[in-house]
């Protein structure tokens, strides 16, 4: 069988990218998915396959550690980790078929010596009870490495952090906006956070014709809150100063009659997207978008030119660890008061081009404090010409300080972070 043409072949090779080679989880998927001569349904086998190993490395590991008498190559932990979890994790998957297929593609790999190696590690994993027990430690359990871990019990102590920790290892959930309200979706329960949210346990809509035609489209409810924020009346001038895929472009467009909106981002790809997206999604003919940076909006657009300005900032996307389980191994401590400079530069640059009495709205999907509130009360101290705007919502839960703050375990939606603030001078 040509190696393009099995799951786990090629859940290895993105495995091996992303761990030997750094590679972007979903970049390397979508890279080997294209190269693949793979069906549908090996498709998703390998996907499942890929999230689900980086999402328990550590755990994955520890399952193995009593049967290896050294380390084992980078490849080889590799396969070891993608079958312990079939094994352990794949209902579906007989434990025959999933060490089969692993000592096929080691002997493949490095010959029958590697073969036996493997089936060897398996085997003795298997006659064992090491499945019945479970790692004490959340770094293990959650594979949750150190410096993350320790952010969140020192923000918000042991308990919630280990609600947080048991919510991001759980599936995520559909999420989906309806663009045409008319549209009904089976199966599907209303959002408790966003009215015009739909959401499954499972389910795949980018092909289904709903999505295709722009009758829906895919965003997790929590950041389907951001647009209802920007006080949108129709016939405003915004800019979305960070915008790219344009999730919340395409959402603020949609309250728009006479209005428009200047869709900036960094890259020409991402513009591309927010583009395809407009277009898809039927409001094309409001949205600009502008290869610009947008820590100088003010130098290329002036002083006072907008009625609504989103700052949906670049930050460290831990809120997003369910969906994306790579972003877990690419943090250092310094990343997050590094973003916070970043994140603070391109409010102050967009502030300027904000008009008096306009309102800006700073969001993040991340859940730690120097991204979010540190932000906020930074500011406020050095931009009095602002003042802050109280959000409210029904579900009084997720305000904190006047400000939206979601994390993963409330209502199993990204982890999220929405504030607001009216120029007054
Ligand atoms: C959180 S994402 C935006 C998501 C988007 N608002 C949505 O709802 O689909 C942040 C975006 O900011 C872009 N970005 C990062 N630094 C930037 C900068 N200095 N100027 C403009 N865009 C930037 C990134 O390329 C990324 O697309």
């Amino acid at each position: 069988m040509p190696l393009a043409n099995n799951a786990r072949q090629v859940a290895l090779d993105v495995l091996n990218d992303i761990f030997g080679n750094d590679a972007y989880a979903n970049i390397s998927l979508d890279r080997h998915l294209e190269g693949s001569e793979l069906s549908g349904l090996d498709k998703s086998l390998t996907t499942a396959l890929v999230y689900g190993v980086v999402s328990k490395k550590a755990l994955l590991d520890w399952y193995v550690a009593p049967f290896l008498k050294k380390a084992a190559k980078p490849w080889a932990a590799n396969l070891l980790a993608l079958t312990i979890y079939q094994i352990v994790f794949m209902d579906k998957v007989p434990t025959s078929a999933a060490v089969d297929e692993a000592v096929k593609i080691a002997k493949r790999r490095d010959g029958q010596q590697a073969g036996n190696f493997i089936n060897a590690v398996l085997r003795n994993f298997m006659r064992s009870e090491r499945i019945k027990e479970e790692p004490k430690d959340w770094e293990t359990k959650y594979s949750m490495p150190k410096l993350l871990m320790d952010k969140m019990v020192k923000q918000f102590g042991g308990k919630r952090t280990g609600e947080i920790l048991a919510s991001l290892d759980e599936p995520s959930r559909a999420s989906v906006r309806l663009i045409d309200p008319a549209v009904e979706l089976q199966d599907m329960e209303v959002s408790e956070l966003s009215p015009v949210g739909r959401i499954a346990l499972h389910g795949n809509f980018a092909s289904s014709p709903d999505f295709v035609e722009g009758r829906i489209t895919i965003q997790d409810e929590s950041s389907q809150l951001v647009a209802p924020q920007m006080e949108l009346t129709g016939t405003e001038t915004v800019l979305d100063a960070c915008a790219a895929p344009g999730g919340k472009t395409t959402h603020m467009a949609s309250y728009l009659t006479t209005g428009s909106i200047t869709a900036l981002d960094l890259y020409d790809h991402k513009l591309k997207l927010i583009e395809e997206n407009a277009e898809r999604q039927h409001v094309a003919d409001k949205i600009k978008t502008i290869k610009a940076d947008a820590s100088q909006v003010a130098e290329q657009f002036g002083e006072e030119q907008f009625d609504r300005i989103l700052v949906d900032a670049p930050c460290s996307g831990v809120g997003l660890i369910r969906r994306k389980p790579d972003i877990r191994y690419r943090k250092e401590a310094t990343d997050f008061l590094e973003l916070q400079a970043l994140q603070l530069q391109i409010l102050h640059s967009a502030s300027k081009s904000l008009k008096k009495s306009g309102i800006m709205v700073y969001s993040t999907c991340t859940i730690f404090d120097e991204e979010n509130f540190d932000v906020v009360k930074k500011f406020l101290e050095t931009h009095p010409n602002f003042e802050q705007i109280e959000i409210s919502h029904e579900k009084e839960d997720i305000i904190t300080d006047g400000c939206i703050f979601i994390t993963p375990e409330m209502y199993h939606t990204d982890g999220f972070f929405i504030a607001k603030f009216r120029k007054i001078k």
